[in-house]
């Protein structure tokens, strides 16, 4: 599809699409899916423009619109199995980790979020007789939590594991690493993941992992207070969707990360309930809670599946990687 640009939209002339690049808005796509008290506010322009504008921008923007059943079920025969590397978890799995799908890691701090994110990273890019989806990974960072160093580790892991002589050099070309400085800019990340996926989706390794860890860490540090709440859902739901598609259109696993707190918090509420609470709850479609065990061991949660019984599993984090206790 040829690239529409900002100014060949109904209602936008060229101040105006200055004033919604530099808020952040710089694709159709973005514009699509905001809302138009949103776009008033960025483009300084009335509501019911606004309005306009986002209707001309979902006409020729890509947003997926509706497929027919038989289409849906050509689709879902495709869903691929990542393997966790892992028996216990991946049988609590069903297999593995489902592509087409998003999965939430959610724990306290130390639970393993990130260790599990940076071992299927490694994992999928393995052929599928080793468990992996012959894919390259892309990865939203918003913490400054992802370390090649650990991958490195794992790859080694890998060499003893199979008895394979890894590079560990060739899966770190294999994952691509962009931090997000903010909600807004996780946000927009993911039409630059959709962009690079679709440049890779003929190469030897497709696209076929996003992770984004975390996901709620700059929704929560932004948007404090009772007040601020809908709008923090709201955002978080659109992001959800934008990731949800992402998986459809790339056959691809979509993993998140969101951090529990251990003490009761003002803000959030429940401290055992993930913050992002229901939106996240009813957007991902396999949560799994990370529990710390004695040592290195952990305790993974399957909680609230569509198509699996609720179950629990024993992995160990260790140097070499995620391995069965
Ligand atoms: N190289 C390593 N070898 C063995 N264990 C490690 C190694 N690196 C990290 N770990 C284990 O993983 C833990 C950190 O887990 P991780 O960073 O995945 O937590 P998290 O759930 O993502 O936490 P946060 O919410 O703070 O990001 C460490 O406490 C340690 O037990």
């Amino acid at each position: 599809m040829p690239e529409v640009l900002l100014e060949d939209l109904d209602h936008v002339g060229p101040a105006t699409a200055q004033k919604l690049m530099e808020s952040g808005f710089t694709t159709v796509e973005a514009i699509a899916v905001s809302s138009p008290a949103e776009l008033a506010t960025a483009a300084d322009i009335g509501e019911s423009t606004a309005a306009k504008i986002i209707m001309a921008a979902r006409q020729s923007a890509d947003i997926g619109g509706f497929e027919t059943g038989d289409m849906v079920m050509e689709r879902r025969k495709l869903v691929g199995k990542l393997s966790t590397g892992c028996i216990e978890f991946n049988e609590m799995m069903g297999g593995g980790i489902d592509t087409q799908a998003i999965t939430e890691l959610y724990g306290e701090f130390g639970s393993g979020k990130t260790q599990v994110a940076h071992q299927l990273a490694v994992n999928v890019q393995l052929p599928p007789e080793q468990g992996g989806l012959d894919g390259s990974v892309i990865i939203i960072d918003t913490e400054n939590t992802f370390r090649p160093e650990r991958i490195k580790q794992m790859v080694d892991g890998l060499s003893e594991k199979y008895g394979v002589e890894y590079d560990h050099e060739e899966f770190l070309k294999n994952i691509r690493v962009a931090r997000a400085f903010n909600s807004n800019h996780q946000i927009l990340l993911v039409d630059s993941a959709l962009e690079l996926a679709n440049e890779l989706k003929n190469s030897e390794k497709p696209v076929r992992l996003l992770i984004v860890d975390s996901l709620t860490a700059h929704f929560r540090a932004e948007y404090i207070g009772r007040g601020t709440l809908a709008d923090r859902q709201q955002k978080l739901n659109k992001h959800l969707h934008g990731l949800q598609r992402f998986g459809d259109l790339n056959n691809a696993s979509v993993i998140v990360t969101n951090q529990v707190m251990s003490k009761p918090d003002a803000f959030f509420g429940d401290p055992t309930k993930p913050i992002g609470g229901h939106i996240v709850g009813h957007t991902a479609t396999f949560r799994l809670y990370l529990r710390k065990s004695k040592g290195d061991k952990r305790i993974v949660r399957l909680v609230d599946s569509p198509n699996l019984p609720d179950g629990e599993a024993i992995i160990s984090v260790t140097t070499p990687g995620l391995r069965d206790p």
